[in-house]
This record gives structure tokens, C-alpha cells and sequence, in this order.
């Protein structure tokens, strides 16, 4: 067979992959060229949910990435190390990579793919982002006509589980995220993916893609879902929304500088917008450029078979070009300029108190006369308009009030509610989310 390959980690994905690459009937006639010749873990006695053949298995990833006869190694072990170090290993041993490690590829992808560049190999990554969605070679290969805008999307396929679950049935955190780990959807460090980090990877290289330059990880703005509660859930469906874990890259006209906004948080979102319906693991990204308007990607964002259909079309894909390339396997000739990564400047970010947006802020409050007439001309002089403001429930001698606001200025929304802290009507408030 033409192409060898070397996977790195034999887990949740690791096995789907092995499975898909052991069982080739009826899928694409070139896996019939490609050759699973060794796989590296870390437990030779762990149990698997797939039989290999005999002496496939080892411990020792560094042979893997150094054999000779390799040519494609995938990396599936996920983390930062060794993951880095085997990626670059095999990249100075002349290997093309592929990995689903979004983690690694948003912290060192320019140490990565300058590595890779210098080489003349690949390093693609098409299960990193919305598992087995097709997001990154569409996004290369399709849409690179297109001046884009806006990409945004439900990029976490555990969190959106868990908070499906969360409004469908009033479901416990805790137990719905036990399940997300039990069916392979969650990271290894499921904090990863709560606290809204797996997303953070995942936007930064949807908006190196859509931008063109690179995304400096510490830069994007990052809060997770621990904090929504079911009344937050509760009040949203009541004023038309649903709550989901957004990661948005955004950019404003071309002039601006800072004019790049990239962030991850919950979002209440119409009921009537796209991603409103995205539901379970299932993960979606909408897409806004100039000419072509809007685009959604839709699938399931995690989970064995999906991620391995992603993990497996990039070893096509790699062994397409190479197929048809006058150098054959072992040197790609000249890199195909719609599959490797050229960037070399950073993006300039802007900060979030420059971000315009609207707010939801549910406030606890005394139950007086004019409550509602104070906050809303705090809000008022920091220049934040009120859509809507609503006193939903009272709890003894205190109000819950609503508030949801125009378009504002993050910098000024924060202002107002600096205000309103000094004002001894306000006893807190418990929930800010944005609003999309
Ligand atoms: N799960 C999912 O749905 C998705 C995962 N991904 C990404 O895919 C990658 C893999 O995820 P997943 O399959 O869920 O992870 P798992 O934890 O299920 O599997 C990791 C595998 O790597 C092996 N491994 C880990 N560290 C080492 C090490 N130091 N030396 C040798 N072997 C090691 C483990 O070996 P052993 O089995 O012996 O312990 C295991 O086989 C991650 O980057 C993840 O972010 C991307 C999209 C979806
Ligand atoms: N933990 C991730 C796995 C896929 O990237 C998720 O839940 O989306
Ligand atoms: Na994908």
C-alpha cells in the first residue's frame, strides 16, 4: 500500500479513526492505499472497543514519529504535551500531520506550521473545529473568495449538551456533564470545555482562517456556562430566547483598527435566529461574508465516528495531493496554496469594553416605588438605552428585575452598573449575559 500511516493515541477518537481506516468498504477507493502500521498509547493492557492487528500497538511514540516508513503521522492524544514536541518531531522526520488538537494548534500553530512550511509537509486539522462538521477545508477551499465579517457558532459540543439538557428537562449540571464524559464528548480535563477554553481554542483558529493573521490566545475574551442557572434559563424563554455558548470573531469596517473582536460567552439568542435550534452535541457555525451573505455548517461537534470521519478525510485529502503531485509520496512538491497556512502577522484585537452589544442583567433589588425609574436613568447617564426592563418576581421585601438593553458599549454598560452598585436600592446582580 501507498500510504503509511502512524496514529499517535488510540482513545475516544483514536479508536474511531483505527475503526474507519480497518473497515473500507464502500467508503472512498483510496483508503484502500492507506495502511494503519502502528499506534501509540499509554497503557498497552487498557481494554479498547476495537480489535487490531497483532503487534500494531506500542508505548513508545518517538519510534513512531521517527520511522522511516511513515508517512502521515495523526495525533489524537490531545493536551500539550507531548503532543507539541511529537507534532514537531514527526514534521523534522519529513511526516505529514494530522491532528484533532485544537488546544496545541491555538497556542503553537505559528511554531507548527512555520515547522511544517520549511518541510514541505501538511499539518491539517479539520476535527479540531465541530468535530466531523466540514468547517476548515470549506473554509480554505470554498469561501476564500469572500471578505468575511462574522464567524460565529456553537463550537462546544459538551456544553451545548449540557445546557440542551439543562432547558429541555431541568437537568442537574453535574449528571448531564458525568453523561457528556461517558459518551466521549467531553476533554480529557472537562474544564476545558465548561469553562469555555475548548471554544476559545476553536474561535481562534476559525478567526486566523476568516482574517487571514494570527489570533493571540491570552487576547480572546473567554467565560464559560458554570455560571448559567435555571432561572436565567427560565426568564430567557420567557422574553424569546435560548441560552447558548457562543464563540464569535467579529470584525467592523475595514478602517478601524482594534477592529477584530474575538470571545466566547453565553449568549442569549432570538428563539427565531438558526443557532437557537442547534441542539445536543451537535455543533453549528454561521458564516457572514461579502458576496456571499450567510452560510451555517451544521453536524455533531464531538463523539467517536464524527470526529474519525474529520480525522480521516484530511488523510485523504493529504494523500490526494500527494497522488497527484510529480514527487509522489515523500515530497508533496509544491505546497497546494489552498491547504497550508501562510500567515505571519498577529491580528490586532479590540478590547472588550469596546465591544458594542446588547445586555440581559437580572438585578435583586428593594421592593420600593421608583426602583424601576432609578435604574433606568443610571443607565441612562452612561448612555446604555433599555429595550425592555420588567419586575418578574418579588421575594419578600425584594424585587427580581430584567433588564435588556440596545446596542451599548460594553464600556459604558459596565460604567452604569458601577453606578448602580452604589445605590442602596441594588442588593446584586446575580446574572450579565450578552445578547446576540
Ligand atoms: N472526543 C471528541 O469528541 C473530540 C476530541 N477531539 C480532540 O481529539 C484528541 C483526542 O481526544 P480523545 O480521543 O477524546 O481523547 P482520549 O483521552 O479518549 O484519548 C487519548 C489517547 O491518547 C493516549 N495518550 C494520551 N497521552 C499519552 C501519552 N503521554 N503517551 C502515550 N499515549 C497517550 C491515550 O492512551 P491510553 O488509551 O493508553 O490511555 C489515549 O489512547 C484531543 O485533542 C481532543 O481535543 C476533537 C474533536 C472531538
Ligand atoms: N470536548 C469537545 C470535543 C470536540 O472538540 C467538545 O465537547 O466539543
Ligand atoms: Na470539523
Amino acid at each position: 500500500m501507498a500510504f503509511k500511516i502512524g496514529l499517535l493515541g488510540l482513545g475516544t477518537v483514536g479508536q474511531g479513526t483505527a475503526a474507519i481506516l480497518l473497515d473500507r468498504s464502500g467508503r472512498h477507493p483510496l483508503l484502500q492505499e492507506i495502511e494503519l502500521v502502528r499506534v501509540g498509547v499509554r497503557s498497552l493492557s487498557k481494554s479498547r472497543t476495537i480489535a487490531l492487528p497483532e503487534n500494531l500497538l506500542t508505548t513508545d511514540l518517538e519510534a513512531i514519529v521517527t520511522d522511516r516508513e511513515i508517512d502521515i503521522v495523526v495525533e489524537l492524544i490531545g493536551g500539550l504535551e507531548p503532543a507539541r514536541s511529537l507534532i514537531l518531531k514527526a514534521i523534522d522526520h519529513g511526516k505529514h500531520i494530522v491532528t484533532a488538537n485544537k488546544a496545541v494548534i491555538s497556542r503553537y500553530g505559528a511554531e507548527i506550521f512555520s515547522a511544517a512550511t520549511e518541510k514541505g509537509v501538511y499539518v491539517l486539522l479539520e476535527a479540531a473545529v465541530g468535530g466531523g462538521i466540514p468547517v476548515i477545508q470549506p473554509m480554505k477551499k470554498c469561501l476564500g473568495a469572500n471578505r468575511i465579517d462574522t464567524v460565529m457558532g456553537i463550537v462546544n459540543g459538551t456544553t451545548n449538551y449540557i445546557l440542551t439538557r439543562m432547558q429541555a428537562e431541568g437537568a442537574n449540571f453535574d449528571e448531564v456533564l458525568q453523561q457528556a464524559q461517558e459518551l466521549g464528548y467531553a476533554e480529557a480535563d472537562p474544564t476545558a470545555d465548561v469553562d469555555g477554553l475548548d471554544a476559545a481554542d476553536k474561535i481562534a483558529i476559525l478567526a486566523s482562517l476568516a482574517f487571514g493573521g494570527r489570533i493571540k490566545l491570552e487576547q480572546v475574551y473567554c467565560e464559560g456556562i458554570r455560571g448559567i442557572s435555571a432561572t436565567d434559563i427560565d426568564y430567557a424563554d420567557r422574553l424569546g430566547f435560548t441560552i447558548k455558548l457562543l464563540a464569535i470573531a467579529s470584525r467592523r469596517a475595514e478602517s478601524e483598527t482594534n477592529n477584530i473582536s474575538v470571545r466566547v460567552h453565553p449568549t442569549l439568542v432570538p428563539q427565531l435566529h438558526p443557532l437557537a435550534s442547534i441542539n445536543g452535541v451537535n455543533n453549528a457555525i454561521f458564516i457572514e461574508g461579502e458576496p456571499i451573505g450567510q452560510v451555517m455548517f451544521f453536524g455533531p461537534g464531538a463523539g467517536a465516528g464524527p470526529t474519525a470521519s474529520a480525522v480521516v478525510s484530511d488523510i485523504l485529502n493529504i494523500a490526494g495531493i500527494i497522488t497527484t503531485s510529480s514527487s509522489g509520496v515523500g515530497g508533496a512538491g509544491s505546497p497546494h496554496p489552498l491547504m497550508t497556512c501562510s500567515h505571519q502577522h498577529y491580528c490586532e484585537l479590540a478590547p472588550m469594553e469596546e465591544l458594542i452589544t446588547r445586555f440581559y442583567a437580572r438585578f435583586i433589588t428593594r421592593d420600593l416605588p421608583g426602583v424601576i425609574g432609578k435604574l433606568g436613568t443610571c443607565f441612562g447617564n452612561h448612555e446604555v438605552s433599555i429595550e425592555s426592563i420588567v419586575q418578574i418576581d418579588t421575594h419578600g421585601k425584594q424585587a427580581e428585575i430584567v433588564v435588556v438593553t440596545h446596542d451599548v458599549r460594553e464600556g459604558n454598560f459596565h460604567a452604569a452598573l458601577e453606578e448602580l452598585k452604589q445605590l442602596d436600592i441594588v442588593d446584586r446582580f446575580p446574572s450579565l449575559l450578552r445578547v446576540l
